[in-house]
């Protein structure tokens, strides 16, 4: 074998600082463990540097323009313009702080970190490299996997012309012609940025229809806006190739047309890191889904758990879910067996309008033991006083008045899907909901009549 350098011992050694990596890394410090992370790009991982934050900073540019037109010719005149550059200068100055901050809050807490890539030489043991020199060699009793997840790459001809999404979040300039391939997350929330921001979009979809976790008749009604607001949408094709053309790239279809772009976004999905880990050498099992896990987050190596976007767990990867993880493997750690249970999770993408979802799906057909109502909220008071266009509420009630799901379209559903969420994960009965007091008029308060 290699000769290594001197081995660190640790009992827990965790290897990505993402907001799971960072959970754990915090609890298990503080009850005591002696801990080391493990990062090899930036201190934060993907949500605050390159990934939910950034975007969010970008849409408020979005929204700010977005209530402006709602009231244009009804209180408001003139015309609102959003000057890409400016925004991401704005961007920029609060994501240039992320990664040096996070470090020296672990300085900060007195918890080891090591800057580099993590590869496993045996069960318990990796060695760390940074820019081809192995730097450290790590040995711990336990090892949480946190490293996250990549853009899935292309591979047609030119493929290597798109950007993926964290270079769109740092773009210097906006063209004014946007392709964006794909009809996700990544790709519905660019489109509605770059639409808001007066570039001319086209999203290319290979399958049938946007956003396939969600309620198909509120992926409709999202759509009727995105198309409003001037978002080309075909559907059932791919890029089959990027070619340079003389003022830009020209993408062509499979149904043989091209267009002409000045970017073209890979929006695709997202693969995870697990192949950077070596973790055949560690004995730890995946598939093209992530790192296998059991109810525990166990891999197949006991001494190895895996949480976030790169375990194949049954979670939706966002945010929460990464900490929410990372928590569970940390108590676990400290000695609490228990099967991880995921409470309702509030799930939203940053469209215009937003889009979220929690619970039992609205789209159930098991009319027995649920009922589902479907509002069209536009015209209510919370919507009319901002002028907002299209608005939309599915709940799911149970058989004993609880509830159970929801779905909103909104430019406020990111915060109404909390508050569902919130009550589903209490087992209120709509009755109870209706005694909750709440500052009237606000968002909040429309939603005693919801149900
Ligand atoms: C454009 C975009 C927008 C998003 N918006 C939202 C949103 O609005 N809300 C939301 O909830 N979620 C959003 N997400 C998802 C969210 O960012 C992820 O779910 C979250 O970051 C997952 O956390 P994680 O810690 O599992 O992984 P990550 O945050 O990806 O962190 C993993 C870390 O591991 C490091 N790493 C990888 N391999 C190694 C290795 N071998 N050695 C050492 N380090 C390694 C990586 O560099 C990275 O820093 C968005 C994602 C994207 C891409
Ligand atoms: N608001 C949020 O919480 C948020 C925002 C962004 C990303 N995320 C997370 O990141 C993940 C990845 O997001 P994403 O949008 O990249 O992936 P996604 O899995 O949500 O969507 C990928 C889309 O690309 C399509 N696609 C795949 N290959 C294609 C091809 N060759 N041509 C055309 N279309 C193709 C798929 O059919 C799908 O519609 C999400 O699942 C989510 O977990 C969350």
């Amino acid at each position: 074998m290699k000769a290594v350098s001197e081995v660190k011992q640790y009992d827990v050694a965790i290897v990505g600082a993402g907001p799971a990596g960072l959970a754990a890394a915090h609890q298990l410090h503080d009850a005591g463990k002696n801990v080391v992370v493990i990062e090899k790009y930036l201190w934060g991982g993907t949500c605050p540097n390159y990934g939910c934050d950034p975007k969010k900073i970008l849409l408020g540019a979005v929204e700010a323009k977005e209530f402006t037109e709602f009231l244009s010719d009804s209180g408001i005149d003139g015309h609102v313009d959003i000057n890409w550059s400016d925004l991401m200068a704005r961007k920029n100055q609060y994501t240039d702080g992320i990664s040096t901050g996070t470090e020296q809050s672990l300085t900060a807490s007195d918890i080891d970190h090591i800057a580099g890539e993590a590869s496993f030489i045996d069960e318990q043991t990796a060695v760390i490299h940074r820019h081809g020199q192995e730097v450290a060699t790590v040995f711990a009793t336990d090892w949480v996997l946190a490293v996250g997840q990549r853009p899935a790459q292309l591979s047609f001809p030119g493929a290597e012309l798109t950007v993926d999404s964290e270079q769109f979040l740092s773009l210097p300039d906006l063209p004014d012609e946007v392709v964006i391939i794909g009809g996700g997350f990544v790709a519905i929330e660019f489109a509605s940025i770059a639409a808001a921001a007066g570039a001319k979009v086209s999203l290319v979809v290979r399958g049938d229809r946007l956003l396939k976790s969600f309620d198909e008749t509120m992926v409709d009604s999202l759509m009727d806006q995105l198309d409003d607001r001037g978002v080309q949408m075909y559907f059932g094709t791919e890029v089959t190739e990027i070619t340079s053309a003389d003022n830009g790239l020209e993408a062509t279809l499979s149904f043989g047309n091209t267009l002409s772009a000045g970017l073209i976004v890979r929006a695709a999905g997202r693969v995870g890191n697990h192949d950077t880990l070596a973790l055949e050498n560690a004995h730890v099992q995946f598939s093209e889904q992530g790192i296998l896990v059991d109810h525990y987050l166990r891999t197949s190596n006991p001494h190895v758990y895996a949480v976030g976007d790169v375990a194949n767990s049954p979670a939706p990867k966002i945010t929460p879910l990464a900490s929410f993880e990372s928590q569970h493997v940390a108590n676990e750690i400290l000695g609490e067996e228990q099967s991880i249970s995921y409470p309702a999770r509030p799930v939203v993408v940053y469209g215009t309008p937003k889009l979220a979802q929690t619970g039992v799906t609205t789209e159930t057909d098991d009319t027995d033991r649920y009922t589902v109502n479907d509002l069209d909220i536009t015209s209510w008071y919370t919507s009319y006083r901002q002028g907002e266009p299209a608005a939309r509420v599915k709940t799911v009630i149970n058989g004993d008045g609880q509830i159970v799901g929801a779905s909103v379209l909104s430019t406020h559903a990111d915060e109404l899907i909390n508050y569902l969420s919130s009550a589903i994960n209490q087992g209120l009965t709509k009755e109870a909901v209706s005694q909750q007091l709440t500052a009237y008029p606000s968002v909040a308060s429309d939603l005693t009549y919801f149900f």
